[in-house]
């Protein structure tokens, strides 16, 4: 392009601006602009809070006294109904008619000159007022049975549990059963009034309570619960969800809030007793389905399988990737099934079954590091392969630990790398004092994982992925580690069936290092046993992944980690802060010891 060229293109260019600058439409925009910053900075003040009156008697006015054709249309224009329309809701605003007025006190309660009536008004607005009424059994009165928290009766403070209702809207209650209340407050409009004897004077009121959080270790549908005292003021909860509890005064229901939610209203949510009692009654049915018993194998006392060569089957050999010492490989599902009735047979004969657990939150220094993450599954159900692929996709990232053992070492293993090999006498000096998380025997030959191996991990700045049973988990389940405890689940059979039809696993029989395609039994049993560490130890699992497609999982299993791990606030059990039997805590009492 030339030089005049662009020279006569600039030129255009400022005599465009020029005309759009000059141009009046804009001039108006500007001073309608500034009136209305004008008008802001004073404050929305009507001029006037009788415009209709006004115009009424201008428009008389101009009938009758002037005959100009001006006046006539003027007149006529503010006789229209939509202008005096315009012109009344002009005055409501300008008077601030849109508050509904509250009554003044009745002269009766005056001269009973009795201080323990109250009148309550309250705004009545489209949300329900927060509180659920029941009739008193010794005295026949209706009273407040419960107020749900940031509702609109609890917010304004003047009305409380226990409270006797005698009136609303000026109708007495005498005689009233409960069910007639709800269509008495239907029937106001922009208020409604209530004359209460209070439970409380202002002095007994009770102090409010410390904040108690909690996740649910249970899915909870109000609108499948034919118990609940009212559906409407119930939460609905799913398993893992935080929620406040604002109140745990009544022994059958508590109140709670999401916490994901803020501020939100609080509901009423099954107590842990209530929920106990309900499960006490499906438990038989639920808990310890029958199962395939076989004669137990005394050879395999100690079911430890090591050095199978996990690299032959996946093609992929990592250091310190071999099969667990997790107890309880495939060929030892009874003597698993039989280790589970134990747990579930504590001093009181029985586990109760996981209701809520007290969590606190957990602000994360940028210093600190990662969480341990237990991985923990039934034997075949792919949690190898998980931590594997977790490996593989991140070596930098996710490290897991060097197991010890007492066997020899080989030509092509290096200590530290592939196990740190131990002296019997070593070894079991690590037993006594108590520095592994999990070990056995097998062919002769102790094997285990140590605390130390795990802390070593961690302290490398790595995510140490730690594959334990889940007996096990309270071995680190403590501040200092910071276990996300993650449960591999198998999907149903019919998926099982699907996905696995060319997987391969490691048998634990005589040949160490057969691998044999799943079986319909080893299905049942996969299932079976899910079910039973669920039962058992659902209460420590953070995240439970359904190991279906192990794409998917993986997927899933990788975002959550990577979640945890950048969330700034983080809810841990309490316990790890304020253990159960010596904590000063109330709230703490209430939930504590689930392992
Ligand atoms: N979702 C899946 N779909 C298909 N095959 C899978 C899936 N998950 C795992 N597998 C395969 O199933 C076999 C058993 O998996 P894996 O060894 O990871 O089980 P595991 O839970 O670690 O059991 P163990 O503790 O007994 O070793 C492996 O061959 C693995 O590749």
């Amino acid at each position: 392009m030339s030089r005049k060229e662009s020279q006569m293109d600039r030129e255009e260019d400022y005599r465009f601006l020029h005309s759009v600058l000059m141009e009046k439409k804009l001039h108006l925009l500007f001073k309608i602009h500034e009136c209305l910053r004008r008008f802001e900075k004073r404050g929305l003040l009507p001029a006037r809070e009788h415009a209709a009156g006004l115009a009424s008697d201008l428009a008389e006015e101009l009938t009758h006294r002037y005959w100009r054709e001006e006046a006539r249309e003027l007149a006529a224009l503010i006789s229209k109904p939509h202008f005096k329309g315009f012109l009344s809701v002009h005055d409501a605003v300008a008077q601030r008619d849109f508050e509904p007025a509250l009554p003044p006190v009745p002269d009766r309660v005056l001269e009973e000159e009795d201080d323990s009536f109250k009148i309550v008004s309250l705004v009545k607005t489209k949300e329900p007022l927060g509180a659920t009424i029941k009739r008193d059994k010794s005295t026949g009165a209706i009273v407040v049975a419960r107020i749900m928290r940031g509702g609109p009766a609890d917010k304004s403070g003047l009305i409380h549990e226990g409270d006797e209702l005698r009136e609303v809207n000026g109708v007495s209650l005498e005689h009233r059963k409960p069910k007639e209340i709800p269509s008495l407050l239907a029937r106001s409009q922009n208020e409604v009034r209530f004359t209460i004897v209070p439970a409380f004077s202002k002095e007994e009121m009770p102090p409010n309570e410390p904040k108690l959080f909690v996740r649910a270790l249970f899915d909870y549908d109000p609108g499948q619960d034919p118990a609940v005292p009212c559906k409407e003021a119930a939460v609905a909860f799913r398993w893992g969800d935080v929620l406040q509890i604002v109140s745990a005064e009544d022994e059958a229901w508590w109140q709670a809030c999401h916490q994901r939610d803020g501020h939100s209203r609080a509901g009423l949510v099954p107590s842990p007793q209530l929920h106990q009692r309900r499960v006490a009654l499906q438990r038989p049915k639920a808990l310890f389905k029958p199962r395939r018993v076989e004669p137990p194998d005394e050879k395999e006392v100690c079911p430890v399988v090591e050095d199978v060569d996990y690299g032959a089957i996946t093609g992929i050999h990592i250091a310190g990737l071999r099969r667990s010492f997790r107890l309880g490989r495939k060929s030892s599902w009874v003597r698993e099934a039989a280790r589970a009735k134990r747990w579930s047979t504590g001093v009181n004969g029985s586990n109760p079954p996981p209701t809520y657990r007290e969590v606190i939150p957990y602000r994360r220094d940028p210093e600190d590091g990662h969480r341990l993450v237990v991985l923990v599954g039934p034997d075949g159900v792919g949690v190898n392969e998980l931590k594997r692929r977790l490996l593989i996709s991140d070596p930098d990232r996710y490290g897991v630990t060097v197991p010890y053992t007492t066997r020899e070492k080989r030509k092509q293993e290096s200590e530290g790398v592939d196990y740190h090999f131990f002296s019997v006498h070593a070894f079991e000096e690590y037993i006594l004092s108590n520095r592994f998380i999990e070990y056995g025997r097998y062919d002769g030959h102790y094997y285990g994982t140590s605390v130390d191996s795990v802390r070593t991990v961690m302290a490398e700045g790595k995510v140490c992925l730690l594959d334990v049973h889940p007996s096990k988990i309270k071995r680190v389940y403590s501040l200092e580690f910071m276990p996300y405890v993650v449960f591999v689940k198998p999907p149903r059979i019919e998926e099982l069936r699907l996905t696995r039809r060319r997987a391969k696993f490691i048998c634990d029989e005589e040949d160490k290092s057969a691998v044999r395609t799943f079986s319909e039994e080893d299905f049942e049993n996969m299932i079976d046993l899910a079910e039973t560490m669920e039962n058992l130890c659902g209460h420590l699992f953070d995240k439970v992944i359904v190991n279906g497609d192990v794409t998917a999982a993986f997927r899933e299993l990788k975002a959550d980690l990577q979640r945890v791990d950048q969330a700034e606030v983080q809810w841990i059990p309490a316990e790890w802060v304020c253990p159960p039997p010596t904590n000063a805590r109330s709230s703490c009492g209430q939930l504590g010891g689930w392992i």
